[in-house]
């Protein structure tokens, strides 16, 4: 079984700068659902680089059977980790339903981290981020976030009403959040 921690929040909240940090001092391994779609965009013969990098752009969601496909076979081989830090998933309905289907008995939720962040700050983040994302523009921008407030939020909501949201406001420093990161993985889940 698999122990799970979803890390959510909006576009440029934070999240994989912070699971760097879980990654490197508690043990957990940090997956990125971003990440892994934009590996297997890039990989020699993949079906789906076309389809993905079509999404990426809009920031709309990818199928679920595609990234939750990914985020198995990369759980799978990462050995014996204490658990995985999935971030930036499930980010719909559709994402949340997929998972549920191919994950249940296989993966166990701990929590889920929301880094909370005031989204023109987020903005401005990924603007300057300076890492050539093909979706760090204005337009694309734009799409996230409308994508966040109408799909993701709402299941941030569903997990709330389980007792399962652990909030850190990110609009802070790095060390600032962090620590409060740590205070939650000390509470709920065994470091
Ligand atoms: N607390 C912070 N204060 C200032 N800048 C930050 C902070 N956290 C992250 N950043 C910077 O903001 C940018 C976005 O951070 P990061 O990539 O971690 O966000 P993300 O939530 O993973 O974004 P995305 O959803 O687009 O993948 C990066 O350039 C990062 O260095
Ligand atoms: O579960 C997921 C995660 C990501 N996407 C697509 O990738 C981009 C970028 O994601 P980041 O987390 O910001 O790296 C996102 O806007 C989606 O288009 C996805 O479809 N499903
Ligand atoms: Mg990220």
């Amino acid at each position: 079984m698999h122990n799970v921690v979803f890390v959510l929040g909006p576009p440029g909240s934070g999240k994989g700068t912070i699971c760097a940090k879980i990654q490197e001092n508690l043990g957990y391994v940090h997956l990125s659902a971003g990440d892994l779609l934009r590996a297997e965009r890039q990989r020699e013969g993949s079906e789906f680089g076309a389809l993905i990098e079509q999404h990426i752009r809009n920031g709309s969601i990818v199928p679920v059977e595609i990234t939750c496909a990914l985020l198995e076979n990369a759980m799978n081989n990462s050995g014996d980790a204490k658990g995985f830090l999935v971030d930036g998933f499930p980010r719909n309905e559709d994402n949340l339903q997929g998972w549920n289907k191919q994950m249940t008995g296989k993966a166990l939720i701990q929590f889920v981290l929301f880094l909370s962040c005031p989204v023109p700050i987020c903005i401005q983040r990924c603007l300057n981020r300076g890492q050539g994302r093909t979706d760090d523009n204005e337009e694309s921008l734009k799409k996230r976030v409308e994508t966040y407030n109408h799909q993701t939020f709402p299941i941030i909501e569903h997990f709330e009403k389980n007792g399962l949201v652990r909030e850190v406001k990110s609009e802070r420093s790095v060390e600032e959040i962090y620590a409060d990161v740590v205070e939650v993985f000390n509470q709920t889940a065994k470091v």
